[in-house]
């Protein structure tokens, strides 16, 4: 069967029998038991409220048996959230989604398909970067995604040992976990707005991390929760967390979600967790790489990393408009080549920078000082990874003496790149 069998159909999200069969059958895609009425209640729901667009792929012939025509063989969905990028202003960025081929259509050119289409529907619209998280980092790279942000997986001994060296501002108060699906979006805002990488959440996480809607699809009545209000008795900050349960030893907490708009709440918020008794070990799977914790506890060997993990992939769509909207530290010039197999970011740029603002232009005549693929320039817009370190990886050739120094000179952030937002 080729893909000239299929046919591919892109609608928004709505209370009705075609989202029904496509949220059904990406469930079954990732391998989580077929939903509920209720739960497929609140997942429309959220995604209306997301204003999902949804592809799907449908199988022209069929044996009678197999699921139904509505039933798409394959998913996608694609919606739009505000990307922090160091700039002035927000930037809209184009979110993709809930990508799964049936495995008896698999490796038949159908997610290549979607995703082509998809991008290309996305540049059309305007939109400077498109962004994805990943189930595997193999798939992504060839249409033009790099790795943007990664976090630390952290595993952090909240025994007698844990204390800080410096008491962050501020106090804590445990709450109904469940009033964060209210509080959290306005707590969130305020670091989305500072916190250079972050992705603007989508509907489903308020249920989530409150344990309002659990993972599958009930209420989690085992997340807990707390607050962090300022010295002005403002809140500025949330953790929701759950205890792993009398027979795991030894006692661990895991925090499901930890909101902080300033250093006293990350702080503040961490010396609550370390101060729960009866609790040996915290784990937290979306730490800064750059973890302000390990420095502020006596003992640096209190916090372990137990893997590092890719988290944003992104890719660039309009590289004028991309380089322009972002912010920078250091004024200076370069020139980079970009290859691009599906051509939206394909050409030679002249990237120049002066107080803080960039100004773009292609310039198909010029010397370009490096040159990279589509998903090294995406790996390297958000300022996160190093053009010095890609260029020994192979990943990005110097075309000119040092011109990776300066490409990371030019590139910096003003601050960490990280983001705990998953989608
Ligand atoms: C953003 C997200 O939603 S991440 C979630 C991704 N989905 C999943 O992990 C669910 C389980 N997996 C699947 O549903 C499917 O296997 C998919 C979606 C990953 C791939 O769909 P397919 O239709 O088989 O992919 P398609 O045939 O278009 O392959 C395109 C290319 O990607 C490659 N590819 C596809 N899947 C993988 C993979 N898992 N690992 C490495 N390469 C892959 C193919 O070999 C092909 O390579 P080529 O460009 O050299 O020809």
């Amino acid at each position: 069967m080729g893909t000239t069998d299929y046919e591919h159909r892109t609608f928004p999200a709505a209370d009705d029998a075609a989202t029904r069969a496509w949220l059904q059958a990406e469930t079954q895609g990732f391998h989580e038991p077929r939903l509920g009425d209720k739960t497929v209640d609140v997942s429309i729901a959220n995604m209306v409220n997301d204003a999902q667009q949804l592809t799907g792929v449908y199988a022209v012939d069929r044996p009678a048996e197999s699921l139904g025509a509505d039933y798409p063989v394959a998913t996608f969905a694609s919606f739009e959230r505000t990307l922090n990028v160091g700039g002035p202003e927000l930037l809209p960025a184009h979110l993709i989604s809930a990508v799964t081929v049936r495995p008896t259509h698999r490796r038949r050119g159908i997610l290549r398909r979607m995703m082509t289409d998809d991008l290309e529907r996305a540049r059309a619209a305007g939109y400077a970067v498109a962004i994805l998280t990943v189930s595997e980092a193999t798939i992504y790279r060839r249409f033009g995604f790099g790795v943007a942000t990664w976090v630390h997986s952290v595993s952090v001994a909240t025994d007698q040992r844990f204390r800080l060296l410096t008491e962050p501002k501020g106090r804590c108060e445990l709450v109904d976990a469940r009033d964060l699906q209210t509080l959290g979006p306005a707590i969130f805002a305020g670091f989305h707005e500072r916190q250079i990488g972050s992705v603007d959440r989508h509907a489903r996480y308020w249920g989530r991390i409150s344990g309002v809607d659990g993972e599958k699809g009930e209420p989690d009545a085992t997340i807990r929760g707390a607050l962090h209000y300022d010295d002005d008795g403002a809140i500025d900050g949330y953790v929701t967390y759950k205890h792993s349960g009398w027979d795991a030893t030894p006692h661990r907490l895991e925090i499901v979600d930890l909101v902080a708009q300033n250093h006293d709440a990350y702080l503040g918020l961490w010396q609550l967790l370390g101060a729960i008794d009866l609790t040996e070990i915290v784990t937290y799977a979306a730490a800064p790489a750059d973890d302000p914790l390990r420095w502020a506890v006596g003992d640096w060997r209190l916090v372990s990393t137990t893997s590092v993990d890719d988290w944003l992939w992104l890719r660039v769509l309009d590289v004028v408009a991309a380089f322009e909207a972002r912010g920078y530290v250091n004024d200076g010039q370069i020139v980079f080549s970009v290859d691009d197999a599906l051509g939206h970011a394909e050409g030679t740029f002249r990237l120049t920078v002066s107080g803080g603002r960039a100004s773009v232009e292609r310039d198909p005549d010029a010397a370009a000082d490096v040159r990279l693929d589509a998903s090294v320039l995406g790996s390297l817009y958000l300022g996160g990874a190093d053009p010095v370190v890609l260029a020994a990886a192979g990943q990005l050739v110097e075309l000119t003496p040092g011109a990776a120094l300066r490409l990371r000179v030019l590139l910096a952030a003003s601050g960490p790149v990280y983001g705990i937002t998953h989608f």
